[in-house]
């Protein structure tokens, strides 16, 4: 059976916007995208269960979201767009049970919540925007990347520019209140964040840093504390690197880095009990600068777009030890961003 993929991409040479494509199961081949959507600068998305498509958009000297309506899928109809004056957004999600879109805006320091209309439409509710600063040149100021749920659906938010990973409650008006904060070490760069399927451990990848911080998540509280800080890549690799996406396979057994520089894919053990990592592949992801990946609905494949070379790289995954297979390789797609794997 072909599963539909969607994948966000810059267009500042020669992209397009939003590109479809299919991995055909049976083949285990995927097949060559083709554009979808025409938009600026689309680089993450996501679609809710109601199949609306949520993308980053770019205008100028503008940024923000934009929604379709994908019920159709070869025919995708714009509903509206939700734009500002600066800079657009990094990452983007969709709470289904309070049906906000949460997002980041990365370059501005900015937390934005939208309400889903009835019609899919998205209308601005709240903005956070976070102050302060690192120690190096990529943290002159508050840089949120990410904005998501935890397992008990407070809202939490990785700043890469202040070390700093914030959790809120949120009410369904979209209004927050900060629980708490957990200071990274200095020059850590907190990326993106995922949680165990236990709600107990949390795996926070710090760009920066080319690290991971496994931590544990007190519910009760929202606050987090530290157990483990492992390196994504080799002690001896000196060259420039930026960890980049983090996934966690459903069963908490295995979790998987992309590395910006090392232009690899580091697969982790995760002890059961403990919630510790161990390294135990590193894997070229034939291409540069992987900045985003994905695994399948039933995580026996991984797509891995690899954004500066400008093509895509399937694996097979191994669901007994977690281990990645290089499947297909130099898959065109310009400037990749985000992959995402349709429920349909
Ligand atoms: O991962 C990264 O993301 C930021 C934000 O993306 P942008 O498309 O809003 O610029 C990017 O600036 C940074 O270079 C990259 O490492």
């Amino acid at each position: 059976m072909p599963l539909n993929l969607l994948l966000g991409s810059y267009t500042r040479h020669a992209g397009t916007g939003i590109y479809q494509t299919s991995l055909d199961t049976t083949n285990e081949k995927l097949a060559q995208p083709q554009p979808y959507i025409t938009a600026g600068n689309p680089t993450y998305l996501t679609v809710s269960k109601a199949r609306r498509l949520y993308s980053v958009l770019a205008e100028e000297k503008a940024g923000g979201l934009v929604a379709y309506d994908l019920t159709n899928f070869q025919t995708p109809r714009l509903i509206n767009k939700s734009v500002q004056p600066g800079s657009s957004p990094a990452y983007v999600t969709v709470d289904e049970a309070r049906q906000l879109v949460y997002s980041a805006k990365y370059h501005m320091g900015q937390l934005l919540i939208h309400r889903i209309l009835p019609n899919g439409g998205l209308k601005l509710l709240t903005t956070v925007t976070d102050h302060g600063h690192g120690p190096k040149p990529e943290q002159d100021s508050a840089h949120i990347h990410f904005a998501d749920l935890t397992p008990d659906r407070r809202l939490v938010t990785c700043d890469l520019g202040t070390d700093e990973v914030h959790t809120y409650q949120v009410n369904s008006a979209g209004e927050v209140k900060e629980n708490a904060i957990y200071q990274t070490a200095a020059g850590f760069g907190p990326r993106h964040i995922v949680f165990h399927p236990n709600g107990k451990f949390a795996y926070l990848v710090g760009e920066l840093g080319s690290a991971v911080d496994v931590l544990q998540y007190h519910a009760a509280t929202g606050k987090f504390t530290h157990l483990q800080t492992i390196k994504t890549i080799p002690a001896d690799y000196t060259a420039h690197n930026g960890a980049a996406a983090v996934r966690i396979s459903q069963d908490g057994r295995f979790l998987y880095v992309s590395n910006r520089g090392h232009d690899s894919l580091a697969v982790f053990v995760i002890n059961s009990d403990s919630g510790l990592l161990t390294l135990q592949q590193l894997i070229a992801t034939e291409g540069e600068f992987p900045r985003d990946f994905a695994l399948d609905p039933f995580e026996k494949y991984l797509v891995c777009a690899n954004q500066n070379s400008s093509n895509l790289t399937l694996f097979t995954r191994n669901a007994q030890t977690g281990k990645l297979h290089l499947k297909q390789k130099d898959i065109p797609c310009t400037e990749p961003v985000c992959v995402c794997f349709l429920p349909f």
